[in-house]
Parts: structure tokens; sequence; C-alpha cells
């Protein structure tokens, strides 16, 4: 099966297809690292990642906007001092759709790449 990083997005639509609760299960396992969370009544991905300093935290939350920007699908970014959260959903559809998998997959790939 193709990596989830290399899967492509659709486009985000308020009627587009959410995960359902048998397929829930299999596409966490391909992200250990992130935690399913609802919020205000809507499954979301978060993640947690830790940086050095201010300065390596505002670019790696910078090359996660570039991948959101260049598929049209974005996160929520807290960056703060050493640490950035990366929440994923899909806003319209008002849930968890694959492409946030895939955005968190390929999120995970942002860490190192300079
Ligand atoms: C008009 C614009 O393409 C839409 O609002 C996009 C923008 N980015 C998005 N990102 C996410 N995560 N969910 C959305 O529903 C969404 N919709």
């Amino acid at each position: 099966m193709t990596e989830l990083a290399q899967q492509q997005c659709e486009a985000c639509r308020a009627d587009a297809p959410l995960v359902s609760d048998d397929e829930l299960p299999g596409l966490l396992r391909q992200i250990p690292d992130w935690s399913p969370i609802t919020r205000d009544g809507i499954l979301q991905l978060e993640r947690v990642f830790k940086f050095r300093n201010f300065k390596q935290a505002l670019a790696f939350t910078n090359r996660v906007g570039a991948i959101a920007e260049e598929v049209g699908h974005h996160p929520a970014l807290l960056t703060e001092w050493g640490k950035v959260t990366v929440t994923w959903w899909s806003h319209e559809a008002k849930g968890l759709h694959k492409n946030d998998f895939i955005m968190a997959a390929r999120t995970d790939q942002q860490v190192d790449a300079e």
C-alpha cells in the first residue's frame, strides 16, 4: 500500500466523507505519534513537536504552512519557544478526513527537513 505521506489529498468539501469508526484504528497506527482528540465536538489529530529554541520552532512552522498551502488543506499551529502544537482536522466537514492523516504524515517529514 502507498505510504500515507505519498497519497494524494482530495478537495476539502463540506460533504467530504469522514473517516469511519472502522477505518480509524488502521489509520492511527500509521501515524503513531499523533493523538486523536475531540475539541468542540470535533475529532482532530494533534501532536506536539519539541525544538531547541524558538527559531527552529518557527522554521518548522513555516515548513508545515508551506505544505498546507500546496494542497489547500491547513492545520491549526501553535508556535512557542521550543515547541509547536500541530492540529489537523477538516474544518468544513467538521471531523477527520483521510486528508488529515496524509497531512499528519507529511508534517512528520518536516521535522528534520531544512
Ligand atoms: C476555501 C478554502 O479552500 C477552504 O476553506 C479550505 C481551506 N483549508 C482547509 N483546511 C482544513 N483543514 N479544512 C478545510 O475545510 C479547509 N478548507
